[in-house]
């Protein structure tokens, strides 16, 4: 059993990102800049949008934190979007996920200047990524990729099995492993809250990838030997004899799994750390676009 390492391999690309960094200094060009939209203040949100702007400052973008209150009105946030829209100063940005109930969110993505839009949640993006355009693929999934990549997992003409279906991440998964290429070019499987006997799925599966958010859903009698399993859950359970008061838990028994899987991610250190290292990569993309033009 190998372990995916996620926070090694997102050190590895952060410090590839930075030599590209310094050489684009050298030539007298213009750092990456990346904006991260925060409205109000969730816990999640506000840790990981810190640990985007710490990145930013690791590998020597430029980097704007815009925090606006909770109740901000949808045509003040719109407005804000407008405006880092115009700004040439900015290559890419996000809004952080998810938005106040009164707020549409649909409609704030679709506000999201595709050439800026580092997520890739913009429909022109997300269109480009189904069919094998250069664009900007979600961080997450995209992560996910490199890991698959970097550690050599055999994907083509295997089983994948996706569990969820969300726009984040279940969806782009199913799309990128079914593309052409490597890694991709496996028979995929999308598998989701109405899927009857999900387990036959998961028993025959060759790669699974959970997306869910339910603790320990994967249990070691759901797989098969020699599976690969990507576990993209991540909940924090209350845990008073942590020092942060809560532990992270992904959606799968690793206990259990890894003494049948061939390769794993843990939780912490697997996914999580993978997607911010693919934000970072997606704004040095999107300054190089803007660059050429
Ligand atoms: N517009 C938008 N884009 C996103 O990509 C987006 C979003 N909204 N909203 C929330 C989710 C969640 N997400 C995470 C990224 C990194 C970790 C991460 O680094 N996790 C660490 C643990 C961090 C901790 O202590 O909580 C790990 O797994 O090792 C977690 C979660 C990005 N998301």
């Amino acid at each position: 059993m190998q372990i995916l390492d996620g926070k090694k391999t997102s050190e590895d690309i952060k410090n590839e990102i930075a030599a590209e960094v310094q050489s684009i200094k050298a030539a007298g060009g213009k750092v990456p800049h990346l904006a991260a939209v925060l409205v109000g203040n969730n816990g999640a949100s506000l840790t990981y949008v810190g640990s985007k702007v710490k990145s930013c400052e690791q590998i020597g973008f430029d980097s704007t934190l815009v925090a606006l209150p909770e109740d901000i009105t949808e045509a003040d946030l719109l407005a804000k979007i407008k405006e880092l829209n115009e700004d040439d100063n900015l290559d890419g940005y996000i809004v952080q996920l998810p938005l106040p109930k009164h707020i549409d969110e649909e409609k704030i993505l679709l506000a999201i200047d595709p050439d800026k839009d580092v997520d890739g949640f913009h429909p022109t993006n997300f269109g480009r990524m189904a069919l094998e355009m250069e664009t900007f693929i979600p961080a997450t999934p995209f992560g996910i990729m490199q890991l698959l990549e970097r550690y050599k997992v055999e994907t083509a003409g295997k089983h994948t099995v996706v569990i969820g279906r969300s726009h984040i991440v279940g969806r782009p998964m199913s799309i990128l492993m079914s593309r052409k290429g490597n890694p991709g070019d496996s028979t995929v499987t999308l598998t989701h809250s109405r899927t009857k006997n999900l387990e036959e799925f998961t028993k025959n599966a060759d790669i699974i990838i959970t997306a869910l958010g339910v603790p320990e859903f994967l249990k070691g009698d759901m797989v098969k030997d020699g599976v690969v399993i990507i576990d993209v859950g991540i909940t924090r359970v209350d845990d008073a004899s942590n020092s942060k008061g809560y532990v992270i838990k992904g959606d799968v028994d690793f206990d259990e799994v890894s003494k049948k899987a061939s390769f794993i991610t843990p939780v912490p250190g697997g996914v999580g750390p993978m997607t911010i290292a693919m934000l970072l990569q997606n704004t040095l993309l999107a300054r190089k676009i803007r660059s050429r033009k």
